[in-house]
């Protein structure tokens, strides 16, 4: 066995453990940095990229469909190639791959370290089964993976994941999709228009992100008439048949029906990538999902000198977070003991739905009750998205009681990734919702919705 000793030990060459091992690196210590899968990043591989891939080509199919009401014909046939689709998603991909790749080659060869990470004790790592790394500190920086019931297992090769989906060299004719969270939502929307007969199930009525009952609600009511949608499913069994899986569940109307999918895809949430990491030889504690206990704000597992950055630590699995989480720790390993707050922005989440789903600030189901009011704008008779016939959605936007500041934000809508940047902007500075609505809105733009909702919140604010 090899050994090799540094300042710094980081497992996993994602997002966050490349943001990580270049902080440290930049304090002029040493670092290794430790990848046990292939390198690419999870975002560029098989999650944000090849995801808005396959999204383009869905709203390229979906817009060509609907230019009727413009009094514009297409004559003829939409026609969607299933293998020409899936060769520009893969070829795209493969090129946000190959730069993330090429960041990774200019990482001195002795810096890297290829094989899975276990802890032998809080700083000593076995790697791969070749090498032994003694480290001063360490960062957990090994991302997340699918989280699947045992019942899915019934399905053999016809379960299939995200990843699975972006290796596809051509669309299959039907899947059932597991869960309305963000990555059922985006997958199953975009395969429906891609031509794919898609069937959703979620479970207690659950959208997306969404904790507004009422922008939830609306939510519901797009996408469940946009294609075949239980929010609240009952399935009875599911299991393969030949190169099909067979699913009988009870219908919206409550009756019993039997459908048969290519694949079921499982979006059903996801787990953080720590239970093959050794924790149990640490001294580390742990939470009931078994992620070490850790300060948001340092990213410090307890006292110790182990840091953990990005969906490994499964506070806000986005890719901007796991960056700056990732530079946060690496800082911080490098400075320890002397730790420091890293810098946290206002929260920002976007579905990239259509309508998209948005979300800024405190989250509706976090807002102490009597303590907020809540300005709202329907999109239904909004000016610009009407024009547009992008008229679908409801925004709520959130506002102390007492002092007027802007708290938070949730909707569904269009343009929502753009709106949703100005309001995270005016959360984190702080913004009374009377200093927003001093601020300009042009003619005639979306965000004049945005100002209906903030002049409703003025007027019950008193304001
Ligand atoms: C389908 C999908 C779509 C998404 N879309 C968006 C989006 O639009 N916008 C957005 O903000 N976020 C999106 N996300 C989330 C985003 O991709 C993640 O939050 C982000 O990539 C996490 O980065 P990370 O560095 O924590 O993990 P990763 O990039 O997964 O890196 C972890 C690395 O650790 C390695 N590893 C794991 N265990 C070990 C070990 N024991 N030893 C050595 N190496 C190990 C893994 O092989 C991996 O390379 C999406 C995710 C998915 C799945
Ligand atoms: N646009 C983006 O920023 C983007 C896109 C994709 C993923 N992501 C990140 O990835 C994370 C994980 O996404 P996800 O969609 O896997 O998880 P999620 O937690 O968003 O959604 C999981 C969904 O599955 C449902 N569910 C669980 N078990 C079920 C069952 N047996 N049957 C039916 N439904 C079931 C849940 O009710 C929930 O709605 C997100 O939280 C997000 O941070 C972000």
């Amino acid at each position: 066995m090899r050994i090799v000793s540094v300042d710094v030990a980081v497992i996993g060459a994602g997002t966050a453990g490349l943001a990580a091992y270049r902080a440290v690196k930049a304090k002029g210590l040493t670092a290794v940095i430790i990848e046990g899968g292939a390198y690419g990043t999870t975002c560029a591989r098989v999650g944000c990229m090849p995801s808005k891939l396959l999204i383009a080509a869905a709203d390229a199919a979906h817009e060509a469909r609907h230019t009727a009401p413009f009094g514009v014909h297409i004559d003829g046939e939409v026609r969607i190639d299933g293998a020409e689709v899936m060769d520009r998603v893969r070829r795209e991909r493969d090129r946000f791959v190959g730069f993330v790749v090429k960041g990774v080659e200019t990482i001195p060869a002795g810096d890297k370290l290829v094989g899975h990470a276990r802890f032998i004790d809080n700083t000593v790592l076995e790697v791969g089964g070749h090498t032994e790394v003694h480290a001063r500190r360490v960062v957990i920086a090994t991302g997340s993976s699918p989280k699947i019931a045992a019942s899915f297992r019934e399905l053999g090769d016809r379960l299939i994941v995200n990843d699975d989906v972006f290796g596809w060299h051509d669309l299959p004719e039907s899947i059932a999709v597991f869960g309305p969270g963000v990555i059922g939502l985006e997958l199953g929307q975009a395969l429906s228009r891609l031509g794919v007969r898609v069937r959703l199930f979620g479970k207690r009525c659950t959208v997306g992100p969404l904790t507004d009952p009422a922008v939830r609600s609306v939510a519901l009511e797009a996408f469940a008439g946009e294609f075949a949608f239980d929010a609240d499913a009952k399935v009875l069994d599911m299991k393969k048949d030949g190169d099909q899986a067979v699913l009988r569940f009870i219908d919206h109307d409550g009756r019993e029906v039997t459908e048969r999918f290519d694949y079921v895809l499982a979006a059903t949430g996801r787990e953080a990538n720590v239970h093959h990491l050794g924790l149990e030889n640490t001294t580390l504690e742990l939470d009931k999902n078994g992620v070490p206990v850790f300060d948001k704000e340092t990213l410090q597992c307890g006292a110790s000198p182990v840091f953990i950055a990005g969906d490994a630590n499964n506070f806000l699995p986005l890719l901007h977070e796991a960056a700056d989480e990732g530079r946060t720790a690496g800082e911080n390993a490098a400075r320890y003991p002397d730790v420091k707050p890293g810098h946290r922005r206002a929260t920002i989440a976007v579905v990239f739905s259509d309508p998209q789903i948005a979300m800024v600030g405190q989250r509706y189901a976090d807002l102490e009750e009597g303590r907020f009011v809540t300005g709202e704008v329907s999109f239904e008779d909004q000016g610009r998205s009407r024009v547009m016939l992008k008229n679908k959605g409801l925004m709520h936007v959130y506002a102390d009681k007492d002092t007027g500041r802007f708290l938070g934000a949730e909707w569904l809508g269009p343009r929502a990734e753009n709106i949703a940047h100005t309001l995270a902007w005016a959360c984190q500075m702080r913004l009374t919702v009377n200093e927003m609505l001093d601020m300009p809105f042009y003619h005639p733009v979306i965000e004049e919705g945005l100002r209906t909702a903030l002049r409703d919140a003025a007027a019950k604010l008193g304001a």
